[in-house]
């Protein structure tokens, strides 16, 4: 199946060897987001604005894929400190609405940049 390479300004670009998101078929694999401002590539500081700038990043890439929060089936977070936990509950509940995606949230030694939070998704457009 043909592989599309989703690429926008509105997100930062990579920091690595990857795509901001590969799009096959109907489904479209969003890579981990951190916290950096898609101009200055600066890391926002705290949990708080990290996690919402990765939301505001991982909606920017989903809408360049022609998605949207509505179809995302899964996500993955990344935090390099579970007593987050909730703060980042809560503020993923000012982005998904119910039914909610299947995730899994993990906790980890570090992140890129010495970023606190990271997240990828799944998309299964209609
Ligand atoms: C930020 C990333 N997605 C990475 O380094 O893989």
């Amino acid at each position: 199946m043909a592989r599309q390479i989703i690429s926008t300004p509105d997100a930062p670009a990579a920091i690595g060897p990857y795509s901001q998101a590969v799009k096959v078929g109907n489904q479209v694999f969003l890579s981990g987001q951190i916290g950096l401002d898609p101009v200055s590539m600066q890391l926002a500081d705290g949990v708080e604005a990290q996690a919402v700038r990765v939301f505001d990043n991982l909606k920017a890439v989903a809408a360049a894929a022609g998605g949207g929060f509505a179809d995302v089936v899964k996500i993955n977070i990344y935090l390099t400190d579970l007593a987050n936990f909730g703060v980042v509950n809560e503020i993923m509940t000012r982005y998904f609405a119910e039914p909610y995606p299947a995730r899994a949230t993990v906790g980890v030694r570090e992140l890129p940049r010495g970023a606190l939070v990271e997240a990828d998704l799944v998309l299964v457009l209609d």
